[in-house]
């Protein structure tokens, strides 16, 4: 009993009370041995917690080098397909557990009398997945889907088979679980835009505001100036601070922004426009993903809310009058039917939400018809798809690492919730940009620009995909004190779609991201705009202190062109460009021919059921996706409280 005690709670070597309240529940007993054993415990997990973190990070960037993709969802086929066990009934079920859906998930919990299920295909984060700064690790684990575009024409053409990764979460808290934790909403003008193009005046900024607010929870000092300090939340769920400390070449990449003329701002604030300190999702250093946030504290204190992971949804179901009535899930290898008094609220995220739709019947009817399933009805699920898309330049400078010090030091740090280990990227700074040169207004921005220190890695070839010639020109150089800027594309104007393969719920869907295809071209050019705002800011004289040098090798897949030529840059972009990971919009909300959903994430042309993720997304946001995620999550259960009866906190003004 001891020893499995023992190992146990070395498999939460970050541990905390929860662990130690999970010890006890397992052994279910105040036995003598108890307190011997716990005392024996937590001295050898607080001796050994260097040594399990410095364990566990080797092995799992070992196990990240030689990670083979998941290529499909065949491990959670069922062996039986005619055997469906009852699961129970529920007053709603949620659809994943990511960033939109544990948020749901809490808050319709709220009400006592509502029985809630979150089904969920994945597992709850480890330790590992904790580490801020090894995001890119984790998105070579089995907590990532795996997907991957199918061939592009137009971009991703330095990629193997110029197919673009395209990672996405799986466990609870979804994508938040390899995501690189950056807090960012969009600017006003988004939210106005959202309201116009859905119909619906809720969606304006002045209304929306309140729900940004209630997840939040601002920790940094509000003193520092760094934030608009009415326009944040300071007693929500989800932390939200800075990384403690900056870096030379923070100092440097704000500095040469003023150089520009471009002011500071908190991009969360009023203005967007601007170099701001970035915001990220961190709680004592630690990765505060939707799970820490929404899950985690309210897991075993409500009996209302059954969590079943390693639970994947192969089908809705409906009644004669279209009523969203139960859920097909697979579990241990076996089929089960929860049933719903309410309703289903779908939110499996920009890939896992249309496949379901799909697979259920709803989608376009040419494209069921042909796979062979049944229509109920004709939407254009899966058409819209938008994301944003980045390219990355290379430098060097004079400016030697100050980041890196040893691992052992940076775990030693990271275990007082301090240190390099506690930011994705503790080059923590961040510029918005607008390049139209049209009358668009000056307020909303149409790219982001971003910096970190050092070049690229065997590993990051992995995870981008890179072909072998790509990488060598690119990266194979050796780069003296090397660091990137990153111009990252938000209101993308391609757009692709997401198709079945075939009518098996345990095929992935193919995802065509049709990127830089836009016919005005608008796209390729905002990226190009982002690569020459790199290149004046280099020149600044913050960056000229560091002798900061284009590192960029004129590439023979680019050879016919003049090198450093505005088609040498186009060439360029299509060849290293990549996705920035934030897909959206695959199940639009809107009034329009091809909406999905309409502006109370209802789906139209069924009843029951709600699509509440980043696949509803009527635009290419101007911030990252999951904070509007957390905004949508929260709206939406304040609404079904108040359509059920229930009191709520109404955020409407
Ligand atoms: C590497 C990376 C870095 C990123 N960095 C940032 C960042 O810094 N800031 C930011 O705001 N955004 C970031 N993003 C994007 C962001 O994480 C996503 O846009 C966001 O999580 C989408 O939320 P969602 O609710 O739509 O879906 P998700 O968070 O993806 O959640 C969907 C959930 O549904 C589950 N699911 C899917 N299908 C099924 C099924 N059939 N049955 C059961 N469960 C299912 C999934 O396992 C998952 O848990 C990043 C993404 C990546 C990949």
């Amino acid at each position: 009993m001891r020893q499995s005690i023992s190992l146990s709670l070395c498999s939460v070597g970050d541990t905390d009370l929860t662990g130690i309240h999970a010890l006890y529940e397992k052994t279910n007993t105040m036995s003598p041995f108890f307190l011997i054993d716990l005392a024996l415990v937590i001295g050898f997990v607080h001796c050994d917690r260097q040594q399990y973190f410095e364990d566990m990070i080797k092995s799992r960037t070992d196990h990240a080098l030689n990670y083979k993709f998941q290529e499909d969802a065949k491990m959670y086929e069922a062996t039986d397909k005619a055997t469906v066990t009852d699961f129970g009934i529920y007053d709603f079920i949620v659809i994943g557990a990511g960033a939109s859906g544990s948020v749901i998930a809490n808050r319709i919990s709220e009400i006592k009398d509502w029985e809630i299920l979150l089904l969920e295909a994945g597992d709850d984060p480890d330790d590992f997945v904790m580490i801020p700064r090894y995001f890119a690790v984790n998105v070579l684990t089995d907590y990532n889907w795996g997907y991957q575009t199918t061939p592009q024409k137009n971009a991703c053409l330095g990629n193997i088979n110029q197919k673009c990764r395209l990672p996405t979460g799986k466990g609870t808290g979804g994508t938040t679980l390899i995501s690189e934790l950056v807090y960012s909403r969009g600017d006003p003008q988004m939210y106005d835009k959202w309201a116009k193009l859905v119909k619906d005046p809720s969606w304006a900024f002045k209304n929306v505001l309140p729900y940004l607010k209630k997840s939040e929870n601002y920790t940094g000092n509000v003193e520092d100036g760094f934030i608009d300090e009415g326009y944040h939340g300071f007693d929500g769920y989800w932390q939200v601070s800075n990384f403690e400390k900056f870096y030379p070449l923070s100092e440097i990449f704000l500095a040469g922004n003023v150089d520009m003329g471009v002011k500071f701002t908190d991009y969360n604030g009023k203005e967007q426009i601007g170099s701001a300190i970035l915001q990220i999702n961190t709680k004592n250093g630690r990765r505060c993903d939707q799970y820490s946030a929404f899950i985690k504290p309210i897991m075993n204190e409500r009996d209302n809310l059954k969590i079943s992971k390693q639970s994947y949804v192969i089908k809705i179901e409906f009644n004669s009058t279209r009523y969203a009535t139960a859920v097909l899930f697979t579990k241990n290898m076996k089929i089960y039917r929860a049933r719903v008094n309410h309703e289903v609220i779908l939110s499996a995220g920009v890939i896992g939400s249309p496949q379901l739709l799909m697979l259920s019947g709803i989608g376009p009817k040419d494209h069921l018809k042909q796979h062979g399933i049944e229509v109920l009805e004709n939407l254009e699920v899966g058409s819209t798809f938008r994301d944003h898309l980045m390219t990355q330049v290379f430098f060097s400078s004079n400016l030697s690492s100050s980041v890196n010090h040893s691992q052992t030091d940076q775990i030693k740090e990271y275990l007082t919730g301090h240190g390099i280990l506690t930011a994705a990227n503790p080059i923590d700074v961040i510029g918005a940009y607008n390049t139209f040169s049209g009358k668009e207004s000056q307020t909303y921005p149409n790219l982001q620009l971003s910096i970190s220190q050092g070049g690229i890695s065997e590993m990051t070839k992995k995870l981008l995909n890179w072909n072998n010639e790509i990488f060598q020109e690119l990266y194979g150089q050796t780069v003296k004190n090397a660091f990137t800027l990153v111009a990252l594309l938000l209101h993308s104007h391609s757009t692709g779609s997401i198709r079945l393969k075939s009518s098996s719920p345990y095929e992935y869907p193919l995802i065509d991201g049709n990127y830089l295809s836009d016919p005005k071209g608008l796209d390729i050019e905002t990226l190009y705009q982002g690569i020459q705002i790199a290149l004046r800011l280099i020149k600044t004289p913050a960056f000229q202190s560091i002798n900061a040098t284009l590192a960029v090798p004129h590439i023979p897949a680019c050879q016919r062109m003049k090198y450093l030529s505005k088609d040498f840059w186009y060439c360029y972009i299509r060849q290293a460009v990549k996705s920035a990971f934030h897909p959206v919009g695959s199940c639009l909300m809107g009034a329009t021919t091809n909406s999905v959903v309409n502006s109370q994430f209802k789906v139209y042309g069924v009843k029951g059921l709600r699509v509440c993720d980043a696949s509803v997304f009527p635009l290419a946001p101007s911030g990252q996706p999951v904070a509007i995620c957390a905004m949508m999550a929260e709206k939406l259960t304040d609404l079904l409280k108040q359509k059920y009866g229930k009191t709520s906190r109404n955020c409407d003004p």
